[in-house]
């Protein structure tokens, strides 16, 4: 049978279900949803459009039967995130339940010539089709339900008898469909291994909660950048607003509200700080939660693939999908676990776009070819700088348009201690609330100015456990700045005391420059995560430094500023990265100014990374 879309080869011998066995009850959801039912909505449609050429899109026909062009918004009103799907497409092939709903719908409003037709029952069998597909593709209790496979045949059953009777079809013509039908799903009742609906079945029924162990170990807690505190991710999460650049009004939406958007993809931008990683990491969270069911805003989506632009050693989307469902793809392989996965609802996560790199560009382009056509939906965060100058030429080629959101920064004083309140009770537990806020409060309204990006209001805290007392003299915005680099030095200077004869100041003031010499070379070539040979290189330069210093551990020194990053993949190697890439700013723009500060003349050809015989040119 071509509609099951078996992979290939021989159907190998099925395996031995009953009934009882959930595995086949989703499999015949599943087969039902994603092949019997469009199937059954493109015949239908291809009866409505007997008069479309074959040259025109459902678009073109629409305005034709109009009588007018729609404008681009009207379309995208009409038609929400199927607009553009419906406005490329001549052919139903490709149109799968959500956007032939739409469709069908939409041409019964406009009507066909002056033939006046009641298309009410028709539409009540379409709409029970599409409301079965959303029950079964965004609830596993639905999908493993029997009766939803029952309900479904019936009522596609009576939609080709419905169909039959609005077009006036001949009594034989619709019994020979229905006859067609009834065989289709009589296949359908014998699960057959290599179609790739059995690896749908095998993603719904198990695939969301192989990569929810995942992302929850990985993901649940957050280790603070200025000290050794560590913070349950959700805990401390404040709801972030975000400002729709759309509309060009500033209208300001909860960032629950970023998955209306009429656009397949949406890109999240914000400062330094702002806090889209953060978001981002709760959503996946959220999504897989298993102590409470998604929320609202992502029960749309089935499966969730998330995956971060500094990635270097990730270089396939199948290679993504691989860490992710990891014995899945030992089972069959990634390429067809990747197939079958985009058959289903799936959001894609891609984070910090701005520090993309070769290797993950190449997964971001294939995350866009792949998915413009599907029920899926990519999220992008960014920071601002790179959707005019790079997000924007990479999506334009495959002709993908975007909505905007902008992460508003916390300018208001109750969201400040709303959000310091959190981190204090966190990292208390609970202890003497109420010092760092009443600290901040204190402060003048030009010196909290300068928090009101989620990571400073976060180095506000931490600089509290250590400078309660400084805090309470800082008097003008650039008494701030420094303490930072001090609390680096303090902790530094903990770690190495005892083990060190020599000055700890002068020491400390070596390590900030060859760091920030790193630093500086890395954000060159937009590099944040350094590989384990980049990082025995840094230890050897350390080392060099402090010739003489038989006791110095370069290590030491660099667990203060560099966090391990594990990658998904355990056969991989660790790879290193600055607490935050704010923090790698700071120690590049620290080393810059010891430069000026002592001449040095190396300085300016580092940054514009050029030869010192190009700059002399
Ligand atoms: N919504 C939030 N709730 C609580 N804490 C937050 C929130 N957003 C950010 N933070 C804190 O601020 C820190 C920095 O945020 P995050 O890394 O998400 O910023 P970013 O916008 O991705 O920055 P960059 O562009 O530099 O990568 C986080 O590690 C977290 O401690």
């Amino acid at each position: 049978m071509a509609g099951t879309g078996s992979i290939a080869g021989p159907a190998a011998a099925s395996p031995a279900v009953t009934v009882d066995d959930p595995i086949i009850r989703i499999y015949r959801n599943i087969v039902g949803i994603l092949d019997l039912s469009p199937r059954v909505m493109r015949s239908t449609l291809d009866k409505e459009c007997d008069d479309k050429q074959s040259n025109e899109t459902y678009r073109q026909l629409m305005e034709r039967r109009r009588g007018s062009a729609y404008s681009n918004g009207e379309w995208k009103n009409l038609m929400g995130f199927s607009w553009k799907i419906l406005e490329a497409s001549k052919t139903p092939t490709s149109l799968d339940v959500t956007p032939l709903f739409l469709l069908l719908t939409k041409l019964f409003d406009l009507g066909k010539g002056d033939i006046v037709r009641e298309h009410a029952a028709l539409i009540v069998k379409l709409r029970a089709v599409k409301d079965l597909r959303n029950d079964i593709m965004h609830d596993l209790y639905n999908a493993v339900d029997a009766q939803k496979f029952t309900e479904l045949t019936t009522v596609l059953v009576e939609l080709v008898r419905e169909a039959g009777r609005f077009y006036a079809l001949s009594q034989a013509d619709v019994d020979a469909e229905v006859q067609s039908l009834n065989n289709e799903i009589e296949i359908v009742k014998r699960m057959d291994s290599q179609s790739i609906y059995f690896w749908c079945t095998r993603l719904a029924s198990s695939g969301k909660q192989a990569v929810g162990l995942l992302w929850e170990a990985k993901l649940e807690y957050e280790k603070l950048s200025l000290n050794e505190d560590t913070v349950q991710r959700q805990t401390v999460f404040h709801a972030l607003d975000v400002n729709v650049q759309e509309t060009g009004r500033g209208k300001t939406v909860s960032y629950t509200e970023i998955f209306e958007a009429h656009e397949k993809v949406m890109v999240v931008s914000g400062i330094a700080g702002a806090g889209k990683t953060t978001l981002v990491k709760n959503i996946v969270l959220q999504f897989f939660n298993t102590q409470e069911t998604a929320p609202d805003y992502l029960r749309s989506f089935n499966q969730l693939i998330f995956f971060q632009c500094r990635d270097r050693t990730t270089p396939t989307l199948s290679d993504v999908i691989q860490q992710h469902y990891e014995d899945l793809c030992k089972e069959l392989s990634k390429e067809n676990v990747l197939m079958a996965l985009l058959r289903l609802d799936v959001l894609f996560i891609i984070d910090g776009f701005d520090e993309v790199n070769e290797s993950s560009r190449k997964v971001v382009i294939e995350i866009i070819e792949k998915t413009w056509r599907r029920n899926c939906r990519v999220l992008i965060t960014t920071r601002p700088h790179a959707v005019k100058e790079e997000l924007a030429p990479l999506l334009k080629p495959y002709d993908v348009s975007f909505t905007q959101y902008e992460i508003l920064s916390l300018t208001k004083l109750a969201d400040q201690l709303t959000f310091l309140r959190r981190y204090e009770m966190s990292m208390c537990g609970g202890a003497q609330v109420g010092a760092i806020t009443r600290s901040f409060e204190s402060l003048s309204e030009d010196v909290r100015s300068l928090f009101t990006e989620p990571i400073n209001l976060v180095h506000f805290c931490e600089m509290h456990k250590h400078f309660a007392e400084e805090i309470s003299s800082w008097r003008t915005p650039g008494d701030v700045a420094p303490v930072k680099l001090r609390l680096y030095r303090k902790l530094i200077s903990a770690k190495l005391a005892g083990s060190i004869d020599e000055d700890l100041d002068v020491l400390v003031d070596d390590v900030f420059a060859l760091i920030g010499a790193e630093a500086l070379e890395l954000l060159r070539d937009n590099v944040v995560t350094i590989s384990e040979a980049e990082l025995r290189t840094i230890k050897r330069r350390c080392q060099g430094k402090m010739k003489g210093e038989d006791k110095f551990d370069p290590a030491v020194v660099l667990s203060v500023l560099l966090k391990d990053h594990k990658p998904l993949d355990l056969n991989q190697n660790s790879s290193y990265q600055f607490k935050h890439k704010s923090e790698q700013e700071m120690f590049a723009g620290h080393y810059i100014v010891q430069c000026i500060i002592g001449g040095s003349a190396d300085l300016l050809h580092i940054i514009l990374g050029v030869s010192k015989e190009g700059m002399s040119r």
